[in-house]
């Protein structure tokens, strides 16, 4: 695939208004015609990681004559919290952040679902910018206005449906990603593939170790194709009145699991250990053919994914599990697949099935 500019409309039914989301390079020069002309102060939400990026931004926004603000978070999950949504809050309220004003969030998932609670939040509502700079954020955080942080009790459960103005995701941004956060994004892009677009599962089997690199021949078009599955679903079901629920292919389990481990693993590989057990959770259910199961054992560890995690912590992901936005007082729903590219829901599985399915899990 070339490397021109790639434009994916979203949203623009059932009363959302569409934005785009842009995948190419250099795209920045955009930002200043996203964030318009009505707005007097622009607040560059980034992570500590890319301070050079959001001050720099900063500066060339100050250019363009906006009061422009870099408010610097922790970097990944411990920037989704209550504390550091405040201190955002704080940093608005001085500098008399108005409802004609924009944030812009820049860097991975875990800051753009931030950027995006603070946008949905201050004066109930103001306009925001993704820039994603990591693979996951491209392809599933900063797409679709999900928007959220993190409790004790368990992962995203404060939130808010909120779509921003327009999505850069700028390629060049993945060549300082450290490859273990390279891989995890990979494990969103696969969920992409099990769900809805096969082909992106071809082209990854291509070679495994090419996508595991931002200069891989496929890497484009890998990105493009999974924005273009979220986009879709989104477009139809903004509030997850029914059909978003397959983009939770994997996270009943993976989100358990971050719980479990403080938020201290990423995202992405607590999801590839939750698609290895959705997967064995259909075929046990009798839904999901042995090769369709099979292959995401193969594919995830051939990215370098993990698919285990410990048998003894069965307990603790059961009741961290209970908390998922999918289940229904006492009844736990899962995403399984019918077959490739056929999700759909698990209500109430049998608790001995469930443990049989953790059972090819759990080491
Ligand atoms: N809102 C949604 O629909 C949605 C979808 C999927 C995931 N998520 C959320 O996304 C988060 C995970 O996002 P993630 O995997 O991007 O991790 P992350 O945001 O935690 O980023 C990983 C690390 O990479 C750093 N980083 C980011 N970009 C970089 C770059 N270009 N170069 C060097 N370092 C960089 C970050 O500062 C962080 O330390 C989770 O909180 C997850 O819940 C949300
Ligand atoms: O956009 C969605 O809908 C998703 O479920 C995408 C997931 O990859 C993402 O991790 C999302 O944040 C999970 O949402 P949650 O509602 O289960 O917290
Ligand atoms: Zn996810």
């Amino acid at each position: 695939m070339s490397e021109a500019v790639t434009r994916i409309q979203v949203g623009g039914t059932a009363g959302s208004d569409p934005y785009e989301v842009l995948v190419g390079r250099q795209l920045l020069g955009e930002l200043a015609g996203l964030i318009g002309a009505r707005a007097k102060r622009v607040a560059v939400i980034h992570p500590e990681a890319l301070a050079e990026t959001g001050d720099a931004l900063r500066a060339d926004l100050a250019e363009q004559g906006y009061e422009a603000i870099a408010v610097q978070v922790p970097n990944a999950e411990e920037a989704k919290t209550a504390e550091v949504a405040a201190y955002c809050w704080k940093a608005l309220g001085q500098s008399g952040f108005t409802r004609t004003d924009v944030i812009v969030g820049v860097g991975g998932g875990a800051t753009t679902d931030l950027a995006g609670f603070v946008a949905a939040t201050w004066l109930r509502g103001v306009r925001w910018i993704a820039v994603p700079t990591t693979v996951l954020a491209m392809v599933d955080a900063a797409v679709g206005g999900k928007t959220g942080i993190n409790t004790a009790e368990g992962k995203n459960l404060v939130g808010s449906f909120h779509p921003p103005a327009g999505v850069l995701c700028d390629l060049a941004a993945l060549d300082s990603l450290p490859v273990n956060d390279y891989v995890s994004g990979l494990a969103e892009v696969i969920k992409a593939g099990f769900i809805a677009d096969p082909a992106i599962l071809d082209l990854i089997e291509s070679d495994p170790q090419a996508a595991r690199t931002p200069g891989g021949p496929h890497t484009a078009e890998l990105i493009v194709r999974s924005i273009k599955v979220k986009a879709e679903v989104v477009s139809s079901d903004l509030k997850e009145a029914g059909l978003r629920e397959i983009l939770n292919y994997g996270h009943t389990l993976g989100h358990a699991i971050e719980k479990n481990e403080r938020y201290k693993w990423r995202h992405g590989a607590a999801v590839s250990v939750g698609m290895h057990f959705a997967a064995e959770l259909g075929r046990l259910a009798g839904r999901l053919d042995d090769a369709t199961a099979d292959r995401h054992r193969s594919i995830l560890e051939a990215v370098g994914l993990p698919l285990h995690y410990r048998y003894d912590q069965w307990p603790k992901l059961v009741e961290n599990m209970k908390v998922d936005k999918k289940s229904r007082g006492d009844l736990l729903r899962f995403i399984v697949l019918d077959g490739l590219a056929k999700p759909t829901v698990l209500e109430g599985p049998d608790p001995a099935v469930l443990l049989a399915a953790y059972g090819e899990v759990g080491e």
